[in-house]
């Protein structure tokens, strides 16, 4: 569960207060979600219509500093069309506000609702949506302004890693100790440069996508947004969609159609498809790193549950096998 404050009717009624949207009618905690407190609020207009938004307090993780670039963000791409939640911003055109609560000093900020469901498990022709709204999220994003590094790149997962120790990482499994060695100081050695760099999504999981039937409705979650390089952006969405559920078997339909979905909307250089596999082997260490520090500093009883570090370390060794170079062939 993920509501780590609790807030009461008044607290609730006086934190909207600002924002002048009405009667406030519900808040529901949002279960999902592991890094903030989400609530659907539900608010009735003086006309009698309600309206939904999502109000986040942002608990860990997050630097209060990096959210004007994340919700400008938003409101960039809301602007040109993409179906990304606007920031709602208070009376006084704040885009976040900064409130005491019984748990100290939070941030918190208040996004529209967008309909839609995130999927369990996809079909090519959502795989083909995704990868065409990815690409359009790029071009959309050409000329955000703000710029923001990448704080979960290269040298974070290796420092992750060290982190972890070799000894961490054997205690989780001796095979993600032996990947991570084998593996990491070679894709520090070939990490690409010079691909093409803008805005990345750079977590667009199923969970951070909301569909109805084959159309995208909502891109969420933009809290690992960042200026990297744009086809790393494609490599974290193929590694997050074209496994299955266990994260064994590779799903040559989704990955064709994802591929089909991001070129129908950007075309990719001979330099971008030629570094994909390279770079699906860096997403994968990226979520096998961030995973497995979570898995050895998350305390048994806490709130959240751990995710599997090996689902990645294995995708890695799919992408890193000659025998798949294909993959990406265009
Ligand atoms: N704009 C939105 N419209 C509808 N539902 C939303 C919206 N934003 C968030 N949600 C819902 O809230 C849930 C949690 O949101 P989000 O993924 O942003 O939280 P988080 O704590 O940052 O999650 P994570 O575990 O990915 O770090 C989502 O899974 C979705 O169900
Ligand atoms: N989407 C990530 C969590 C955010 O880093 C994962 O599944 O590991």
């Amino acid at each position: 569960m993920a509501v780590y404050t609790h807030l009461g009717a008044e607290d609730m009624a006086a934190l909207l207060a600002p924002y002048h949207l009405g009667d406030l009618v519900s808040a529901k905690g949002i279960a999902e979600g592991v890094s903030n407190s989400n609530w659907l609020i539900e608010t009735a207009r003086p006309a009698g219509e309600t309206a939904r938004f999502i109000l986040t307090m942002y608990e860990f993780r997050i630097e209060i500093a990096d959210l004007p670039y994340f919700l400008g963000l938003l409101d960039h791409l809301a602007a040109k069309g993409c179906p990304v939640p606007r920031s709602i911003h208070d009376d006084a055109g704040n885009l976040y506000r900064v409130v005491d609560t019984a748990r100290g000093e939070r941030a918190l900020a208040l996004i529209e609702f967008l309909p839609g469901v995130s999927l369990g498990d996809p079909t090519p022709g959502q795989a083909r949506a995704v990868g065409a709204a990815l690409a359009t999220l790029h071009g959309a994003a050409a000329d955000y302004p703000a710029t923001r590094a990448n704080g979960m790149g290269l040298a974070e997962w290796q420092r992750l890693a060290q982190e972890c120790g070799a000894d961490g990482l054997a205690s989780i499994a001796p095979a993600l100790a032996e990947m991570v060695a084998e593996h990491l100081p070679r894709l520090a050695a070939q990490w690409p440069t010079g691909l093409q760099t803008g805005v990345i999504h750079a977590d667009l999981f199923p969970d951070n996508v909301l569909m109805q039937g084959e159309t995208v409705t909502g891109l969420i979650d933009f809290y690992f947004a960042c200026n990297d390089i744009l086809a790393y952006d494609l490599a974290v969405t193929h590694a997050a969609w074209c496994f299955d559920a266990s994260g064994e078997a590779f799903r040559p339909d989704l990955s064709a159609a994802l591929l089909q979905g991001y070129a129908s909307v950007r075309t990719l250089s001979t330099a971008e498809q030629a570094a994909l596999p390279l770079l699906a082997q860096g997403a994968a260490m990226r979520f096998a790193m961030s995973r497995a520090y979570d898995w050895l500093n998350t305390p048994a009883d806490a709130l959240v549950t751990r995710k599997d570090p090996l689902a990645f370390a294995r995708r890695l060794l799919f992408y890193a096998d000659p025998a798949n170079s294909g993959v990406f062939a265009a």
